[in-house]
Parts: structure tokens; C-alpha cells; sequence
């Protein structure tokens, strides 16, 4: 049968973030993409230009009616805006007992605009990453978490990934894109052991939502059994490629192209 997985997150009107990432890279995992819908975004190449949050009833109903009736072997958290939906997510995913479950604590958009209010990072740290499988903070990310000023070597990424699992979750990929240095290097800490999956950076900056891509590509690789170690190195293939082939559309940081990793495997 067919492998399914539930993103639940902002949509990115640009398409190269957001819901529009995850379900485009859903596709190209071969799983089958399902969405409820956090917040809307009025996002272009340019930056954020309008967020327009979701009912708690709204979000609600998406994953009740999709979770009642379809299920979902995975599913993934991006933007969740408040505290209150934070809240209730972690709520309905307890209640369907969702077994496979990916937190991106995506906080901001790299143009600066704010994805998850200040007060709501609490109820991150409470509810949802004690429930997650895996969750995959970037450096500022992972600051905000801990209440830590920097993280800027491989050492205080072992030390962040150690302090957040800490916290609950049974996987901690610490993603090192915003780290000054010329591989680009993500750390797994699985309560044991230091997985380092590494690559050289690639210079551009068409970069728009490679942490939503990254992240979706390791929810659909849980999603159709693979285990985290195996989800993780085929995620960090799959965003290598797509940043590899990033797109400059648009007059700003254009997206990841989803599609390269197929392309690649298909040469
Ligand atoms: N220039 C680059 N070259 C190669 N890999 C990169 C580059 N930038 C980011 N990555 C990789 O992309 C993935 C996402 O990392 P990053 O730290 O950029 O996440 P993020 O900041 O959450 O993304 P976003 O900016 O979409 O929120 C990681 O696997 C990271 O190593
Ligand atoms: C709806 C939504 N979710 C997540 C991001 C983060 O992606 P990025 O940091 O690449 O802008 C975004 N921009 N928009």
C-alpha cells in the first residue's frame, strides 16, 4: 500500500516553503501528501508580505477529517504560529496516536518575518517535542529552544542536540546551513550516538525553503518504513540536489528544485 503522510503548516504562496514544499516533496518520495493548513502565508521570492492565521476550528477539522478517515504513517509540523495551535495539535496527534511524527520548529522566514509568536516557543518546549520522533531545529532555532546566545562550531552542535533530547524527543537533527563553514553539516543525536551527515555547501542564494524540504523528505522516508538514520542520509541527498539545481525565479531568493534528486537518480 501506498505510504501517506499529513504535513501540517503555513502555506507559502511562492511555493518553496511551507505546505507547497512538503507536499511537493511528498510526491517526489512517492508517498501520498496530505495537508491541514496552519496559517496562510502571502510569500513571494521577496519575503513575507501578509501572515493570515487559521481558526483553531479550521485546523482542527483539517486533521480530524483527514486522520479519522484516511490515517497517516507520518506527519510533519512546519509553522504553527501560536501558542494555542501548538496546544491542540499536540493534542490531536495524541489522540491519534500518530506513531511517526517530524517537528520542524520553524520560527522565522529567512527574510526575517516572524512564523511562531514569541510566547508559543513554551508550549513548543512543553507539548510538542516530547511527542516527536524527530525534530530538526537550525542554529537560531535551536538558540531559542535552549535560551543559548550562539552555536557556532560542530562541538556546541553536539552540545545543542545533547540539551534538546534532553527535552523529549527520541531524535535530534541539529542543521548546521547557518553555520560558517564550507561543508554544510547536520548532526543526529539518537540519546547514543553522533551521526554526522555532511556535504559541501553550495554557493547560491537560492535557498528559500530548504528547511521545510529537508524535513519533509525525512517524514515521507518514516512514512514508508525506513529508519531514522536511513530517512535522514536520504533527505540530506534529496536537499543537496535540490539546492544543487535551486531556482533563481523571481527578484529575491528563488526555491529549492524539488524535482533534482529524481533527475539525478534517473542519469
Ligand atoms: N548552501 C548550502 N549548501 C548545501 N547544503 C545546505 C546549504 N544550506 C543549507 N543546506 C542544508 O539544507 C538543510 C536545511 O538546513 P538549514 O540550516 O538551511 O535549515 P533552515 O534554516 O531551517 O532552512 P530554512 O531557511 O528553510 O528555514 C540542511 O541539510 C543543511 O545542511
Ligand atoms: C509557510 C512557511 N513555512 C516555513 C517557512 C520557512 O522557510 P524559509 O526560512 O526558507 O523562508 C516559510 N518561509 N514559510
Amino acid at each position: 500500500m501506498k505510504a501517506k503522510a499529513l504535513t501540517i503548516a503555513g502555506s507559502d504562496s511562492g511555493g518553496g516553503a511551507g505546505i507547497q514544499a512538503d507536499i511537493k516533496t511528498f510526491q517526489e518520495r512517492d508517498v501520498f501528501g496530505m495537508s491541514a493548513i496552519t496559517a496562510i502565508t502571502a510569500q513571494n521570492t521577496l519575503g513575507v508580505h501578509g501572515v493570515y492565521p487559521q481558526t483553531l476550528e479550521a485546523i482542527e477539522k483539517q486533521i480530524d477529517v483527514v486522520l479519522s478517515d484516511i490515517g497517516a504513517d507520518s506527519v510533519k509540523t512546519g509553522m504553527l504560529f501560536s501558542k494555542e495551535i501548538i496546544e491542540l495539535v499536540s493534542r490531536l496527534l495524541k489522540d491519534y496516536k500518530v506513531e511517526n511524527i517530524v517537528v520542524d520548529p520553524v520560527m522565522i522566514a529567512k527574510g526575517g518575518a516572524k512564523l511562531l509568536q514569541d510566547e508559543a516557543i513554551e508550549a513548543l518546549k512543553k507539548h510538542l517535542l516530547p511527542q516527536a520522533t524527530v525534530i530538526t531545529p537550525n542554529l537560531p532555532e535551536a538558540c531559542a529552544i535552549l535560551g543559548w546566545s550562539d552555536i557556532n562550531s560542530t562541538e556546541a552542535m553536539e552540545e545543542a542536540a545533547l540539551e534538546l533530547y534532553k527535552l523529549g524527543a527520541k531524535n535530534v537533527v541539529v542543521k548546521g546551513g547557518h553555520l560558517n563553514h564550507e561543508q554544510s553539516i547536520d548532526i543526529l543525536f539518537d540519546g547514543k550516538t553522533y551521526s554526522y551527515y555532511t556535504n559541501n555547501r553550495i554557493n547560491t542564494k537560492h535557498t528559500h525553503g530548504t528547511g521545510c524540504t529537508f524535513a519533509a523528505a525525512i517524514t515521507a522516508e518514516l512514512a514508508k518504513g525506513n529508519s531514522v538514520s536511513e530517512a535522514v542520509s536520504t533527505a540530506k541527498s534529496f536537499i543537496t540536489s535540490a539546492i544543487s539545481e535551486g531556482l533563481a525565479i523571481g527578484k529575491g531568493i528563488g526555491p529549492t528544485n524539488h524535482g533534482a534528486y529524481r533527475k539525478e537518480l534517473t542519469r
